[in-house]
């Protein structure tokens, strides 16, 4: 279907660039002046579904953005059909500047060192106490990432049914991260039933009977409350349990990505934007934590986190890796300026940018 007239610069992006003959079709380009305010849901395949105001619009990125990325939790200006109405697409001409970036490494798989969210600011960092084990060094790479987009982590720790918080929550306690544990077990589809519990799963949702798993999730909205917050976690951690309880439209919302699509979407292919209900603040859920190579990771940034430890940097030497001889940092804590269990942990973190096996 081609429309003309008003409509001239829709037509113009579903123009396929590598259609034989194929050239710019509009004939007045819009006025970016008068673009539209749009805020990045979610990202498939060059589709980008964008929130203008109330409406949930689909857009392409506009060629003169060239290899520019758009992605989730960006603020972009959009122009074209902003109805939102089934079938239509809006254009994105221009990527407001971002407040901040995780970013993922180039590896094997994909060349490209990537922005995976955009101007969050905090990171929940989702990990089961057993069921999955819980994997450190994979947190540690989770808060690296974190320190290095100048985000707050947030340990989020699952399946306290399962297995004891508190060893874990030692081995992070230098580090002091705000952490939550939760229980959402007996309420999740599958998990079967609690031995006192008459009925089968699934019927309540998380919170709906138990008081202590009610106390869990809302503290966990309560830190994200007012916040951009990005979700990370290893498959079967019991994020989209937690994240189906913080927002329980979530399942209508990805109905909608569907429809928009048209593709089924049971497994996470890109991150999705949602919001909290009632609250101001955004859940930023991402398909697992694989791809957090974290080679681009500059020292100094991590060890901006660190203000006991930062100023003790001033005397090592040039492009000191803070885990070497003459690093100024053991003096610096001989002298009692800052615990030792505090650069231990730096440490630690600073190690896991190196890649092993399995991580
Ligand atoms: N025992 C227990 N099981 C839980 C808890 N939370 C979630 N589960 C179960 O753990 C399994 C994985 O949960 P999901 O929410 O699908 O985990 P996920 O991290 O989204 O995993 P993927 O969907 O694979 O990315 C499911 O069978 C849940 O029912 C919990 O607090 N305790
Ligand atoms: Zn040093």
């Amino acid at each position: 279907m081609r429309r003309y007239g008003k409509n001239s610069d829709e037509d113009d992006v579903r123009v396929r660039p590598n259609r034989r003959g194929s050239r710019p079709r509009t004939h007045r380009r819009p006025k970016h002046e008068d673009a539209a305010a749009g805020f990045v849901l979610t990202v498939d395949r060059g589709r980008i579904t964008c929130l203008v105001e109330d409406r949930t619009v689909t857009a392409m990125k506009a060629r003169e953005l060239g290899r520019k990325s758009v992605v989730v939790g960006d603020r972009v200006a959009v122009v074209g059909d902003l109805s939102g109405r089934k079938d239509t697409l809006a254009r994105i001409v221009r990527v407001e500047e971002r407040s901040s970036a995780l970013r993922r490494t180039a590896d094997d798989d994909d060349p490209m060192e990537r922005v995976v969210v955009a101007n969050a600011d905090q990171l929940a960092i989702v990990t089961a106490l057993a069921d999955p084990e819980p994997r450190p060094r994979l947190i540690d790479r989770c808060l690296v990432a974190a320190y290095d987009a100048g985000l707050d982590p947030l340990l989020i720790l699952t399946k306290a049914d399962l297995a004891p918080a508190g060893p874990l929550l030692d081995t992070y306690a230098p580090l002091g991260i705000r952490h939550v544990v939760t229980s959402a077990g007996r309420f999740a589809p599958g998990a079967g039933p609690a031995p006192d519990e008459e009925g089968g799963p699934g019927t309540g949702g998380p919170g709906e009977e138990d008081p202590e798993v009610l106390a869990a999730v809302e503290r966990v909205r309560e830190l994200l409350t007012g916040r951009v917050t990005a979700f990370v976690g290893h498959s079967g951690v019991g994020k989209t349990t937690l994240v189906n309880a913080l927002v329980p439209e979530r399942q209508r919302a990805t109905g909608d990505v569907n429809a928009v699509t048209g593709r089924g979407r049971h497994t996470t292919v890109s991150a999705l934007a949602l919001p909290l209900p009632g609250v101001p603040g955004w859940v930023i859920d991402t398909p697992g934590v694989r791809s957090f190579g974290l080679h681009h990771v500059d020292p100094s940034r991590v060890i901006h986190a660190f203000p006991d430890l930062e100023p003790g940097t001033a005397d090592c030497p040039r492009a000191c890796s803070h885990d070497e001889p003459d690093c100024a940092l053991d003096a610096w804590v001989a002298a009692g300026h800052a615990e030792p269990a505090r650069l231990h942990s730096l440490r630690r973190l600073l190690a896991t940018r190196e890649r092993r096996e399995g991580d």
